[in-house]
Formats: C-alpha cells, structure tokens, sequence
C-alpha cells in the first residue's frame, strides 16, 4: 500500500536556461530545456560529462538559482527548495553520528510529534528493506544500505518529486541491479515521480518511461526516447537492444569517441 499522500502533479519545465560564471567569463550550460514529465513518471537523464545533468537536477529541486524559463510542479512555480522534491546524491550523505532511524527523522523537522515521527520512519524503513536496522549506525551498513537509508530519508516527507542523482553510481554491479529492481519497486508502491540522472544506458532503459538524451554544452535535451517495454524489463531482449541501439548512436552522435563501438 502506498505511503504517499499528495497526488503527484506534472513537472513542466520550459524554456530553461542557466549560466554559470566561470573565471569571470559567462558559460551557458543549459539551453532551452522543455520537458514536461507527467505525474507518477518515471524519466532517465543521460548525456557527456559535465553537460548539466546535475545543475537540471539541482534547479528542480530548487537548490539553484540565477536561471530564465520557468519550473512548474503543477500550477506552483518553484523558486527554492520545498517538502514536496526531494533528492538522493551519489554517495548517501548520512549523517555518522547519527542511528539509520535519527538519520531519516532528520528531515521531518519539528512538526510531528516523536510517536508520529517513529511511526513514518518505521514505515519508511520498511519500504525501503531496513526495518531491522533501525538503531544502526552509518558505518554499519554496506554501500547499498546506506542508499536505501538515504531514499527513505528523501521519501519521508512524501515529495510529489523524487530526484535522484546517480544515486548508484558508488555500487558494485551486483548490488547496483539488485537497487534498480529495489526502485522500482517503490516508485511502483509510491506512484511518486522520478527524475533519475545515470552515465549508465541500460540503467536508463531499465528504469524510464522514457529516456532524455542530453547533448554536450550549451547542453539542450536534444532527443527525449519513449522505452515502451513491459515490466520487468529484460536487458537481452531484441526491444531492449533496439532501444539501447538508438539511444547509442544518440548519444555519441555529437561526442568524439576516439574508438569505435559496436553493440
Ligand atoms: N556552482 C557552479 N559554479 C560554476 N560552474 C558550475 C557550477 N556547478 C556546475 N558548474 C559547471 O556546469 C557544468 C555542468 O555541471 P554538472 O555538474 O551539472 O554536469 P553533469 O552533467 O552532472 O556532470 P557529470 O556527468 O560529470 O556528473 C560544468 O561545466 C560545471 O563546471
């Protein structure tokens, strides 16, 4: 059953553009970035190294300012952070003086009372597989538990947006597809939205509705590709190799690779 309470609602960003102040000298970064992403979707971002993946990530969940365009969750322009997104980084930024329960209480704030805040951390713990670890500390827990602490943390607030920034990318394989399946799982028990960022193509196919493929700076979502697979996807799969096939070439398209790739 799902913990959520807000309906989620489309995330629309339009005309997007953000520039940094490099050295003194201006370096657009994003360029005219439209996407609308609907409620309860679930959107991979790929593109080359420092594009902005990050930086679209950060001005959605309003930690960013100084851009032109507008984000919208719903009719609410977003113009700082707020309760309903909340982000996931690549390494889980526990708090290590802290147990797993304190740790994802930390973001609910003085609101509840302490009965109420055991009863969501409970909750969350148990969404994410770490009921039994409540009282734990940080270094206690292996990679892939300490993410899981810290998407219970992001969730715990019941964002309407989950933005998650290639949140397993410190993973060994093993333990990276076993937390794809993991979040699935929730977002499919949450019905939350997803904005994911990942270098990893098959990630993105095996997550997204669909896939934005983002171009080299000033960087524009240059190609946005629908993965209309059934789920659970399989990787093997001649419709999951045609997609792979497609978001290859897209991505590369603009890249210099001083190699030849073939898949
Ligand atoms: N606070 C900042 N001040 C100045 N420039 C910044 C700042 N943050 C990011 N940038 C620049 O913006 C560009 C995009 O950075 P960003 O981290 O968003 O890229 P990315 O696509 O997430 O990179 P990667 O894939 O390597 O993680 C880079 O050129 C970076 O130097």
């Amino acid at each position: 059953m799902s913990i959520t309470a807000t309906t989620p609602q489309t995330l629309t960003i339009t005309n997007l553009n953000k520039t940094f102040q490099i050295a003194g000298k201006p370096v657009p970064v994003l360029k005219d970035i439209n996407l609308t992403v609907k409620p309860g979707e679930f959107i991979s971002i790929i593109g080359p190294s420092g594009c902005g993946k990050s930086t679209l990530l950060r001005l959605v969940v309003g930690l960013e300012r100084g851009f032109t365009g507008e984000i919208r969750l719903g009719e609410n322009l977003i113009q700082g952070p707020g309760v309903n997104r909340g982000m996931v980084f690549q390494e889980a930024r526990l708090y290590p003086w802290l147990t797993v329960a304190e740790n994802v209480a930390f973001g609910l704030g003085n609101g509840p009372s302490k009965a109420e805040k055991q009863r969501i951390v409970q909750e969350h713990l148990e969404l994410v597989g770490l009921a039994g670890f409540v009282n734990a500390y940080p270094h206690q827990l292996s990679g892939g538990m300490q993410q899981r602490v810290s998407i219970a943390r992001a969730l715990v607030n019941r964002p309407q947006v989950l933005l998650l920034d290639e949140p397993f990318g410190a993973l060994d394989a093993m333990t990276r597809i076993n937390m794809q399946q993991e979040i699935i799982r929730i977002w499919q028990a949450e019905k939350t939205t997803i904005l994911l960022v990942t270098h990893d193509i098959d990630e993105a196919i095996f997550l997204g509705d669909r896939v934005v493929v983002m171009s080299k700076l000033p960087a524009t979502a240059k190609s946005i590709i629908p993965v209309d697979l059934l789920r659970p996807r399989d990787r093997n799969s001649f419709d999951f190799v045609r997609i792979r096939k497609t978001i290859y070439s897209e991505f590369f398209a603009d890249v210099e690779v001083p190699f030849a790739y073939s898949i």
